[in-house]
């Protein structure tokens, strides 16, 4: 028998992983707002892949709906929502969810199964998360582009036909191993998020300048040196550890450009989601991955003070409603590191 899809947050990411799935015979209800059921009525559903060729549904592959009650019968449901709807879908989740169903939070930040656990734990058994590693925006209604690559890493088994429709769609994935170590290693990716955000441009526009790669490095390592004081086993993001990360981004331009062309496989277009939430209107998610390195560090009596710097102008931009475009050099400054530009770190 099909297992029975929920997709809950149908926005970027939502419509990729359930638009992949359902375009490869899977059986996916899709819960978003009324604004993308009239858009996948209208055009269907079109996913673009930077390397891949496009998957396109027609509306007639697809079922989209805007509450919850369309999940009462399903097996597996992707949370799909900002970290900051997590509580208001567990609480709508709660009237609905048969208790056999297993939900995978496929959120940024680490914040989230926790308070899945907490809200929906003495009904539900199953409650994991999952990493997803690629960007995905929205280019056009009902079209989603995806930028950037990676495997997929459930915490989880998944069932077999999911199995399935993620192989026939190459997209690579993986379940197990150290989930919460790997979960870690791309919240401290994810600081780049709120960079991206202040610099306005694309991630490789960001990423050519050498001290945006310092400034990213810096506030890594703040993050990394409070998840070491947590007893963390920091592990992978997209088969690298954050230490290797920033060897990398410490390089002059000429390595870092080297590297990048040899290892890293990114759309020009490509850009954060926050920064995609800044340019749409949105709420930032930034109290999930900034305030998340903050709170974990207030917690053991530390202080993060580079992504308090980063948070404070995150919240400005978002307060303002655009991007101030910092270069480079602005963050660096804004984050007080000129210390470790003087000892030549980097060239
Ligand atoms: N986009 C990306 O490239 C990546 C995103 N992620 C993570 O994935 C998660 C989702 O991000 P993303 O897809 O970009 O977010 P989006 O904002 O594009 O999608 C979430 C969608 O869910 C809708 N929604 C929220 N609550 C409900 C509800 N109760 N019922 C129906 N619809 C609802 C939102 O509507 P509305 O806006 O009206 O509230 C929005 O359309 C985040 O945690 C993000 O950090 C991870 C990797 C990459
Ligand atoms: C894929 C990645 C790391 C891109 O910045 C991301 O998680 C996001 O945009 O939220």
């Amino acid at each position: 028998m099909k297992t029975r899809i929920g997709i809950l947050g149908a926005g970027s990411i939502g419509c990729y992983l359930g638009g992949m799935l359902a375009a490869k015979g899977c059986d996916v209800v899709f819960i978003g707002r009324e604004a993308l059921q009239q858009d996948t009525q209208n055009h269907g559903l079109t996913l673009s892949h930077f390397s891949r060729d496009a998957l396109t549904l027609s509306p007639n592959q697809l079922r989209v709906e805007t509450s919850v009650e369309a999940l009462s019968d399903r097996t597996v449901i992707l949370l799909c929502t900002k970290s900051q709807d997590t509580e208001l879908a567990a609480k709508s989740l709660n009237q609905v969810i048969l208790p056999e169903a297993h939900i995978i939070s496929c959120q940024n930040g680490i914040s989230n199964v926790p308070i899945l656990q907490e809200l929906l734990g003495e009904k539900i058994q199953r409650i994991s998360g999952a990493i997803i590693p690629f960007n995905v925006t929205r280019t056009a209604p009902a079209q989603y582009h995806c930028g950037t690559d990676g495997a997929i890493r459930f915490e989880q088994d998944i069932p077999h036909d999911m199995q399935l429709a993620f192989a026939e769609a190459n997209q690579a994935y993986l379940c197990g191993g150290n989930f919460k170590g790997d979960q870690w290693a791309k919240l401290l990716v994810n600081l780049n998020n709120a960079l991206n955000t202040l610099n306005g441009g694309t991630l490789r526009e960001c990423f050519a300048q050498k001290h945006y790669r310092f400034a990213f490095a810096a506030i890594v390592e703040e993050g990394l040196k409070i998840a070491n004081a947590h007893n963390i086993e920091i592990g992978h993001y997209n088969g690298r550890t954050p230490s290797a990360l920033l060897k990398t981004l410490r390089l002059p331009n000429w390595g870092y450009q080297l590297i990048m062309r040899l290892i890293v496989k990114m759309d020009a277009k490509a850009r954060s989601s926050m920064l995609d939430d800044l340019e749409s209107g949105r709420v930032s998610e930034i109290d999930y991955l900034q305030g998340e390195i903050i709170r974990q560090a207030e917690a053991i009596g530390l202080t993060a003070p580079h992504n308090q710097a980063i948070l404070q102008a995150v919240n400005l931009a978002f307060e303002k409603g655009y991007s101030p475009k910092l270069s480079g050099k602005d963050i660096w400054d804004l984050i007080g590191n000129s210390g470790a530009m003087r000892t030549g770190r980097g060239g």
